[in-house]
């Protein structure tokens, strides 16, 4: 990539490598680690090679100028930790591209917008729409309001300001996102705070590459860790009735309005841990939050999983080996492969795909589909 901070900044650990190369180097990796399983075929999923990333967060760093004037600029991380200076960056999406160097300069020139901002994080859909966090270490008042305002009029984007224990929202917390999935259109608001997707470009290939190694079932899916339902709400298209549980508030939310957005009406999502859900279905505990839900109603065949990077704890796996199809996308190699030591006692892999959604970094996404031996 010709970005002229490559082996300097820590955020591409992977710069000696061409895409391709990089990309080489995983599948190799993950090839071993997996090669004690019966792997029918390895498919690879690539990232376009710049401009991926459509969240990105950058530290402010404060420096002076050549006339020895108190400026700002984005910083990130070198290898031994300290703070670089850059000016761009190349694998986050174009509009943000486009965007950081205008937002810095009009920043710098304004003391009330400057004056102890330490963070900035863009989070950016690809129908263009932008919303952009100045986090602070001061207390935001009305002035410092009456400045953001104007500066999200002026770069047309959203503006939230982020202090201790205050959050300010300009306009709106969420960004409008229609992502192309088998060509059908489905529409989705990203909450401010709750997870997405940083590839998107990826993130819609690992959603048709699930819907394309399924089968139309007459029964019903369990999901665990759904988010805002990216993967839940295309899927549920392939069942009869969907359970969607997830531990955030925010995303539960997200959840509910991407159903109504896309006139959904199969999908029950729940805000619960994947461990309180284990306890649920297993009658161990009552909750409240299940008081309009008859879990008995469900006819489960299929469980999907998207757990972090930890993976899933022991119920969740046991809980998991009880279906007849599990799908598990991962985005910790390592986790995955100690958990399927255990579901293929039961399961035979069927589907494995890598997804390069972390180019240029040791990170990548795995997904596996298992069904019951
Ligand atoms: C890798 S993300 C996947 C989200 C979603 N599948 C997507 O594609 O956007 C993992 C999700 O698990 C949620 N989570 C983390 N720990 C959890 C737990 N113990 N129980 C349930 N959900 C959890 C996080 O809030 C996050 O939304």
């Amino acid at each position: 990539m010709d970005c002229k901070y490559f082996g300097k900044c820590a955020s591409c650990t992977l710069y000696d490598k061409t895409y391709e190369e990089q990309l080489e180097y995983k599948k190799q990796r993950e090839k071993n680690r997996f090669s004690d399983f019966e792997i029918p075929n390895i498919e690879i999923i690539k990232s376009e090679e710049k401009h991926f990333r459509t969240r990105a967060e950058f530290r402010i760093w404060k420096n002076f100028d050549d006339e020895n004037n108190p400026t700002i600029s984005y910083a990130m991380n070198d290898f031994n930790k300290n703070s670089l200076e850059i000016d761009s960056c190349q694998i986050v999406s174009e509009s943000i591209f486009n965007l950081m160097p205008k937002l810095l300069e009009r920043i710098k020139n304004n003391e009330e917008l400057k004056f102890k901002l330490f963070a900035v994080e863009f989070l950016n859909s690809t129908i263009d729409d932008m919303l952009v966090t100045l986090i602070y270490h001061k207390k935001l008042e009305e002035s410092w309001l009456q400045e953001a305002k104007e500066l999200e009029k002026e770069l047309n984007i959203k503006i939230i300001g982020r202090s201790r224990k205050q959050k300010e929202v300009l306009s709106e917390d969420f960004i409008n996102e229609t992502l192309i999935i088998q060509d059908k259109p489905f529409y989705f608001q990203y909450k401010e705070g709750g997870f997405t997707q940083p590839n998107t470009n990826v993130n819609v290939k690992m959603i048709e590459w699930v819907l394309r190694n399924i089968e139309k079932s007459e029964k019903d899916l369990c999901e665990l860790y759904c988010g805002g339902g990216n993967f839940t709400i295309p899927l549920s298209q392939k069942f009869n009735k969907v359970l969607a549980t997830e531990i955030s508030k925010t995303s539960i939310k997200s959840a509910l309005t991407n159903c109504s957005l896309n006139n959904i009406s199969n999908i029950d999502f729940i805000r619960m841990s994947a461990e309180e859900f284990v306890e649920a279905l297993e009658s161990k505990r009552e909750f409240r939050r299940l008081k309009d839900i008859d879990l008995k109603m469900y006819n489960f065949d299929t469980i999907f999983v998207d757990p972090p990077r930890a993976g899933l704890d022991d119920t969740t796996r046991a809980l998991s080996k009880q279906f007849e199809t599990i799908i598990y996308i991962s985005c910790n190699p390592e986790t995955l492969h100690r958990d399927l030591k255990e579901l293929t006692k039961t399961h035979k892999i069927i589907n494995y795909a890598l997804f390069d959604q972390f180019s240029y970094t040791e990170h990548i996404e795995s997904g596996v589909i298992l069904n019951k031996i």
